[in-house]
């Protein structure tokens, strides 16, 4: 199975961007959480920045909207450019709507949960999105500790997706590190976001192949 690492720039230093992409160069996309201090208590970028990132970044971008409106919003990432657009089920009245409009604009559709949110009521869905994310921590902040508790879940929908036999990504965001990535590997994850382990590295390069190391060693 693939694995994919995705950097979150969460974690980079915001005054020099475009360096900070540089040093992730062997990643296979560039995470943006775009915060609006109402979904979550925290405030990040939004759509100038997004904008200015797709013209400039050398890999896609996978956006991970923590809006309170996505049906108004994630159209619009789509339409600036990004490879991705993940939105939350929580905060969406009509996801199959929301993840239609993202693709007919173009972009990868993706489904994100909180990890209070049962994985059940979305497994009808999996034929609508390109893509699931578990959150493994609270969504607002980078740093925390990733939530083993979370890991049942994983299981339950990477037998789902394997069930269809579609090629829904299976996306973990939060607290992945080397010594969590094997775990969250095992339960079913194939697409890692990781922000402070990577971007909190003196060679960032080098984290990202420990991280793929330690995910490839626990692949299903
Ligand atoms: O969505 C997020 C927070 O809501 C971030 O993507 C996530 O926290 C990444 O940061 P770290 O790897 O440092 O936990
Ligand atoms: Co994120």
């Amino acid at each position: 199975m693939a694995i994919r690492i995705h950097p979150s720039i969460l974690a980079a230093d915001f005054l020099r961007l475009g360096d900070e992409l540089a040093r992730v160069a062997d990643a296979d996309m560039i995470h943006v959480d775009v915060m609006d201090y109402h979904f979550v208590p925290n405030l990040s970028f939004g759509l100038p920045v997004v904008e200015r990132l797709v013209a400039g970044s050398p890999l896609p971008l996978d956006v991970h909207l923590m809006v309170d409106d996505p049906a108004r919003w994630a159209g619009d990432y789509a339409e600036a450019g990004a490879h991705s657009v993940t939105f939350h089920a929580e905060a969406a009245a009509d996801p199959v709507d929301i993840a239609r409009g993202i693709r007919r604009r173009g972009a990868r559709a993706g489904l994100a949960i909180k990890p209070g949110t049962p994985i059940e009521p979305y497994l009808p869905l999996l034929d609508e999105v390109d893509m699931v994310l578990v959150m493994t921590v609270e969504p607002g902040f980078g740093g925390q500790s990733f939530l083993a508790s979370t890991m049942p879940k994983l299981r339950r929908l990477r037998e789902a997706v394997d069930a269809t036999g579609l090629d829904v990504w299976v996306q973990v965001d939060g607290g992945i590190n080397e010594d969590t990535i094997g775990e969250a590997a095992d339960a079913g994850a194939n697409t890692f976001v990781a922000g402070s382990s990577v971007f909190g590295a003196e060679h960032a390069g080098d984290q990202l192949a420990l991280l793929r190391a330690r995910a490839a060693q626990h692949a299903h």
